[in-house]
């Protein structure tokens, strides 16, 4: 049997660990899928450059009320699908041949891994190996929710709808999250008539609630939103799928012709077999880690959407950062800071949020202030005649340190970084706002005119 250094499963996050400082070491990477991971492949870049070209497509429509007439002539989507694609398999493709190929120290397992003990792994190509030290990047993967009849209908998930042959005509998304929240944009912008399936009275709910209840407000004007539903059975139709539901006003159905199931993510931890090592997880499948990113076996690392609070690429990047050094320096190991993780749904508008929601800070009986700014009152928003979006924040009164910043409206997820800067390095309100220039007349100035108007002591 094979033995290593470093096993390194899961290709995502996990694969910027092996570098030059560890070229004396003999490495081993499992994949069980296409090399890159989820980000890359099916995930966030993928999507990005899907929501940029709706963005495009969904402008004409905006320019009316700026004093232009123009329109939408057609969606070539075979076009915009392969020039996305062929940019993105390459690079999956380049990744894994430079691994397996040009990396001497470097061997390029592909299987499903499976422990049999706490330094023992089959690789599922037929190959068993051992390893001194393991870093678990396993990821997640669509959870499919548990409704009748919906595994003989058939339905798309975030790893297959950007590779339709076709565009639908129609189509039906389960789920108010992130994914529902950006394909609903997507597809509706293309020309797709979107219906939106909540359990809850709202959507993006996770949201802080003025911003979720904005988004909510805004979604029902452009796409069939159809809130606090029960989704009992899926059926087959001739033109494609038909849901059952009951809601607020007893049994109604929904038809189209495609479904899009985007009901959250789970850890694949069950695939791993975790257990035959010794490795503790939470009830939710994720693997327990310490702020070092071990695990209950301490020669074992993790990081990623398969152990962490957040299902962010950001966030598996800093992991794999906080492990690679861990594993460089066991003498002088560092911990992971999720003090202040951001997060932004790529819909429209756009939603950037980091720190407390108004309603954590409630229920933690934290003091607070509060101020929204619109960006229809800057004059960036008079340019944009935007009515709907604001940023809000909420700071601690006595100190003026932000505690929390949310924003709905146009480039939300660029307009947010300076507050994530001033609060990842204890910058109060104050000294924020007034301690330097705020470029004229651009968007961030809705963040200073929020910054001012906060009640501070
Ligand atoms: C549609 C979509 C859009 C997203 N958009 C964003 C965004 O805009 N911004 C953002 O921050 N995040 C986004 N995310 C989340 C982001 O993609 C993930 O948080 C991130 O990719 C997680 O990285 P990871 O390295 O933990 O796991 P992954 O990238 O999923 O890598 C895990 C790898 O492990 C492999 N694997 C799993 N089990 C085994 C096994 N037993 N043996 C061998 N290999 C195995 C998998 O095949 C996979 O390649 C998005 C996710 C989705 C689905
Ligand atoms: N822009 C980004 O950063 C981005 C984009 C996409 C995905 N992601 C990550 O991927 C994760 C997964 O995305 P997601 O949208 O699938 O998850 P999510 O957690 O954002 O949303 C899941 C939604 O499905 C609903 N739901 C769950 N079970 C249901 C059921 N049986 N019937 C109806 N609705 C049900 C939930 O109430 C929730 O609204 C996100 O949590 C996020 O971390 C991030």
């Amino acid at each position: 049997m094979r033995h290593f250094d470093l096993v390194i499963i899961g290709t995502g996050s996990g694969n910027s660990i092996p570098d030059e400082a560890m070229a004396g070491w003999q490495i081993a990477i499992l994949e069980k899928g296409t090399f890159g991971g989820t980000c890359l492949n099916v995930g966030c870049i993928p999507t990005k450059m899907f929501v940029h070209t709706a963005d495009q497509a969904a402008a004409p429509a905006n320019a009316k009320k700026l004093g232009v007439d123009a329109t939408l002539d057609a969606v070539h989507w075979p076009e915009i699908r392969d020039r996305i694609f062929n940019r993105i398999d390459p690079i999956s493709a380049g990744g894994r041949n430079w691994r397996a190929n040009e990396n001497a120290n470097v061997t390029v397992y592909e299987g499903t891994a499976t422990f049999e003990d706490a330094h023992t792994i089959n690789t599922g190509t037929g190959e068993r190996i051992t390893a001194d030290r393991i870093v678990i990047a396993a990821g997640s993967r669509p959870s499919i929710p548990d409704v009748a009849d919906l595994d003989t209908t058939g339905f798309h998930t975030s790893d297959t709808i950007m590779r339709l042959d076709e565009l639908p005509e129609s189509l039906i998304i389960l789920g108010s999250g992130f994914i529902a929240s950006e394909f609903a944009h997507v597809f509706s912008s293309f020309g797709v008539k979107v219906t939106v399936i909540a359990r809850s009275n709202l959507l993006l709910r996770h949201e802080d609630l003025e911003v979720a209840e904005r988004f909510t407000e805004i979604a029902k004007q452009k796409w069939d939103v159809r809130l606090q539903r029960k989704t009992i059975r899926a059926e087959k139709t001739a033109n494609g799928v038909k849901l059952h539901m009951e809601g607020p006003d007893g049994a109604e159905t929904v038809e189209a012709e495609l479904l899009l199931v985007a009901t959250g993510r789970r850890p694949n931890t069950d695939l791993l077999e975790v257990d035959n090592a010794g490795i503790e997880t939470h009830p939710d499948g994720r693997i327990k880690v310490d702020e070092y990113q071990r695990t209950s076996q301490q020669h074992i690392l993790a990081l990623g959407d398969i152990s962490s609070d957040y299902q962010l690429k950001h966030v598996a990047n800093h992991e794999a950062r906080v492990v690679k050094h861990n594993l460089l320096n066991p003498d002088d190991q560092i911990k992971s800071d999720h003090r202040f993780v951001p997060a932004a749904v790529f819909s429209s508008p756009q939603i950037a949020s980091v720190g407390l929601t108004e309603e954590q800070a409630k229920a933690a009986g934290i003091r607070y202030v509060t101020a929204s700014q619109a960006y229809a009152s800057i004059a960036y928003g008079w340019a944009m005649e935007d009515t709907t979006g604001f940023a809000k924040l909420l700071a601690d009164p006595a100190t003026g340190q932000l505690i929390g910043a949310h924003i709905i409206g146009p480039q939300a997820s660029t307009v947010i970084q300076p507050l994530i800067q001033a609060m990842s390095f204890g910058l109060d309100a104050k000294s924020m706002a007034q301690g330097q220039y705020w470029i004229h007349p651009a968007m961030p100035e809705v963040v200073e005119n929020a910054l001012l108007n906060l009640p501070l002591d």
